[in-house]
């Protein structure tokens, strides 16, 4: 039976309503009808074609994303869409580009950190493209060392302007997406200087290129630093150098929503956190995670596919070959992954929520979820990439030769996927920063601080630090409660040993730089717990649509119990669960395996027609 016929039985057999199952992936009905509505546009539209990209030379392909790039404004403009319409327009267009930089970082960063006077200045501008951003933290020797850059931005009270340099080769800036050929400005992270004193990273809005014809300002040496990984892939992307000789501007372009040096040349720290000044990478990291979903689903829909229509051995009499869909090795590899995308989309969700949350308190000089939304987007970016890049090799290796073809898709996915595990924070620096957060949390307990959010349940450690995991038989594995304390005991256990091991340390810094390994796996199992707790809260919710949450419910427990599975070894060795209760947790995952495979067949395949309107709107 031909895949088409296939999916058209599966859906005529659904166990679940489909459509309210697009719009659960979606996020709601009118989420489900803009991303469809934009998909076919972009689908339909010739000028967005992708299946070429592979096969075009650095300079056509750069011409191509131009190309697209403008025809992709000039629709979004036509067609008058909203801020979310033309963001899943550029979704869509699915090409690294220079745009992605411009509405992603400097408009957010502007809007973040800069007062109401340069938000009224530049941001119109902006929004208008009448100037192109990029966002230049990065520099040739730090990326992660944020406080190690080296740019420097000098004031001069003679003139009223800030001096910007770049005094070492390893203080050009490096990689900032769109500098290379295309932006007109870039928000600069340079080291602020006052009358002599550093005071550490601050953003300031420079022009590097003529509004006229384009060429580098005086002073700036700007150009791309070349191609990357793979053929195509983010090689449609100009991530460029940039060096300053002594290049003047005027006090007022330094973002002064954070802190603000006067006329005078006198700085002060308005008294908000330092830290604001990282908003935009918090702001990006937490899209990252939505955006890890859409990637993990796309190529296990690729992966799906294939593995319902190719067909391997297994012929009886002259009859079909077994569907390779079929071994349970296949499937022990693949629904993991289904079920990891739906886990991301939700988790992703709330994210969102929790910095939509933040952005009000700030707004109120809130601060007191800061570190929380700190550990959760850093933890969370991490781990949802980590976890996808791996995945995508993963559905490659799925598709046996076929899944080395460009054709199939997975090799670009790949390739444009994996610098998410480095862009935005490298994951083991960010999974260090969530392991701060939870040693100052274990430090703090029985100071009368009560743990709160995401971090609730270290609350209840003393309980957690000897509870047993109730299950005795396979199927208790399917009760949300029990995998819930599970994953709160180990990640309760893991972070309450490693501080204690950080008190055979002399100091903190050296304990942390000794048990780094075992601290970042904390990390992992906290922040793993979070997308289980997030899932279980989604289940939790009112999910119309006939047997929509059923199916919702077993993808749960395969995402619960092969984390649990792959993670066994912390479980054990932390005292969660007995070795034999491991055992039954593999048996329950076997049972679910043929569930989503036999008994919902059109589970998986829906999510193949769902997220087929995505194969089709990039064509690979
Ligand atoms: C862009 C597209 C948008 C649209 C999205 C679409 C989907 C996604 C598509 C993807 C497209 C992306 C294109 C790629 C673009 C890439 C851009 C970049 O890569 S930009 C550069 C990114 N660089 C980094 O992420 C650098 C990582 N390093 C850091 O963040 C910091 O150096 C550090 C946090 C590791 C250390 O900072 P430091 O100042 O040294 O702090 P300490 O470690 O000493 O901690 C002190 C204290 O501060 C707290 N802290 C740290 N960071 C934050 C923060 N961000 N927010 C709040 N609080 C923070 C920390 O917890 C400590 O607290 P304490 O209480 O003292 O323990
Ligand atoms: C495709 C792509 C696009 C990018 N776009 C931009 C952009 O638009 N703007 C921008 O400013 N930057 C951008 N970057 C740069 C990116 O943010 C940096 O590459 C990233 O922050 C890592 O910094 P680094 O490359 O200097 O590596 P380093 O910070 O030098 O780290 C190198 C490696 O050392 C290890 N390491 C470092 N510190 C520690 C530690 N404390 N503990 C343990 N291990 C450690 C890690 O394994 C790390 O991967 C981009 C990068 C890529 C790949």
């Amino acid at each position: 039976m031909e895949a088409l016929d296939y999916h058209a039985e599966e859906r005529r057999k659904a166990e679940f309503d489909v459509e309210e199952m697009k719009i659960v992936w979606a996020g709601s009905r009118q989420a489900y009808e803009i991303s469809d509505r934009v998909a076919r546009l972009v689908a339909s539209d010739p000028v967005f074609r992708k299946d070429n990209r592979t096969m075009l030379s650095r300079k056509d392909l750069f011409k191509d994303t131009l190309r697209k790039a403008a025809h992709a404004w000039k629709r979004i403009i036509e067609l008058r869409l909203s801020e979310e319409e033309a963001s899943k327009l550029r979704f869509f267009v699915d090409q690294p580009v220079f745009t992605d930089l411009h509405w992603g970082m400097f408009i957010p960063a502007i809007k973040g950190q800069g007062n109401e006077e340069q938000q009224q200045k530049w941001l119109p501008m902006a929004y208008k493209m009448q100037i192109i951003g990029c966002y230049a933290q990065t520099e040739l020797g730090h990326g992660s060392n944020v406080q190690g850059l080296e740019t420097t931005a000098t004031f001069d009270p003679e003139t009223d302007e800030f001096v910007i340099h770049s005094p070492t080769l390893t203080s050009s800036k490096w990689w900032p997406g769109g500098l290379g050929k295309v932006s007109t400005h870039a928000l600069i992270y340079a080291r602020l200087i006052t009358d002599g004193q550093d005071h550490g990273v601050h953003g300031f809005i420079v022009q590097l290129r003529s509004l006229d014809d384009h060429l580098p300002l005086p002073g700036i040496t700007v150009g791309d630093i070349g191609m990357k990984f793979g053929s195509g892939a983010y090689n449609s992307m100009d991530n460029g150098v940039l060096r300053f000789d002594h290049v003047r501007i005027l006090r007022d372009q330094m973002l002064m929503g954070v802190s603000q040096v006067t006329r005078e040349g006198k700085f002060m720290q308005s008294d908000v956190p330092r830290q604001l000044v990282y908003g935009t990478m918090v702001y990006v990291r937490q899209k990252i995670v939505a955006d890890a979903s859409c990637a993990l689903s796309r190529a296990v829909c690729i992966a799906t596919r294939y593995s319902v229509v190719r067909r391997q051995f297994g012929s009886h009499n002259g009859g079909p070959e077994t569907q390779v869909i079929d071994y349970k090795t296949q499937q022990s590899r693949l629904f993991p992954l289904l079920a990891s995308a739906y886990a991301f989309r939700f988790v992703g969700e709330w994210l969102k929520w929790l910095y939509t949350d933040v952005t009000q308190r700030l707004q109120a000089s809130d601060f007191s979820t800061l570190p929380e939304v700190h550990a959760c987007t850093a933890g969370l970016k991490s781990v949802t990439t980590s976890a996808t890049a791996d995945a995508i090799e993963e559905c490659r290796k799925l598709c046996g030769g076929h899944g080395y073809l460009s054709s199939s898709g997975l090799p670009e996915l790949f390739a444009v996927y994996v610098p998410a595990c480095t862009y935005e924070g490298d994951n083991v620096v960010l999974l260090l920063q969530v392991a701060r957060f939870l040693m100052k949390t274990v430090s703090q307990l029985g100071s009368g601080k009560k743990p709160v959010g995401t971090i609730a349940y270290m609350g209840r450690s003393e309980h957690l630090l000897q509870c047993r995991c109730e299950v005795e038989r396979a199927e208790d594995w399917l009760k949300p409660n029990v995998i819930l304390e599970a994953f709160e005991a180990r990640a309760a256990r893991m972070s309450v040993t490693c501080a204690k091991n950080l008190n055979n340390f002399a100091n903190q810094e050296e304990g942390f730089a000794q048990l780094a390994t075992d601290l970042a796996e904390a990390a992992v199992a906290h922040v793993q717990l979070i997308i289980v707790s997030k899932f279980i809260e989604k289940l939790q919710q009112d999910i119309p649509g006939k047997g929509v949450k059923r199916q919702l419910e077993i993808l749960f427990n395969v995402y619960a119990l092969s984390l649990l599975h792959k993670h066994l070894g912390d479980f054990v060795a932390s005292g969660c669960i007995t070795p034999k209760q491991g055992a039954l947790a593999n048996e329950q995952l076997r049972l679910l395996y043929s569930q989503v495979h036999f008994d919902n067949p059109s589970l998986l395949l829906y999510m193949v027609l769902l997220l087929e309107r995505l194969l089709q709107s990039t064509s690979f």
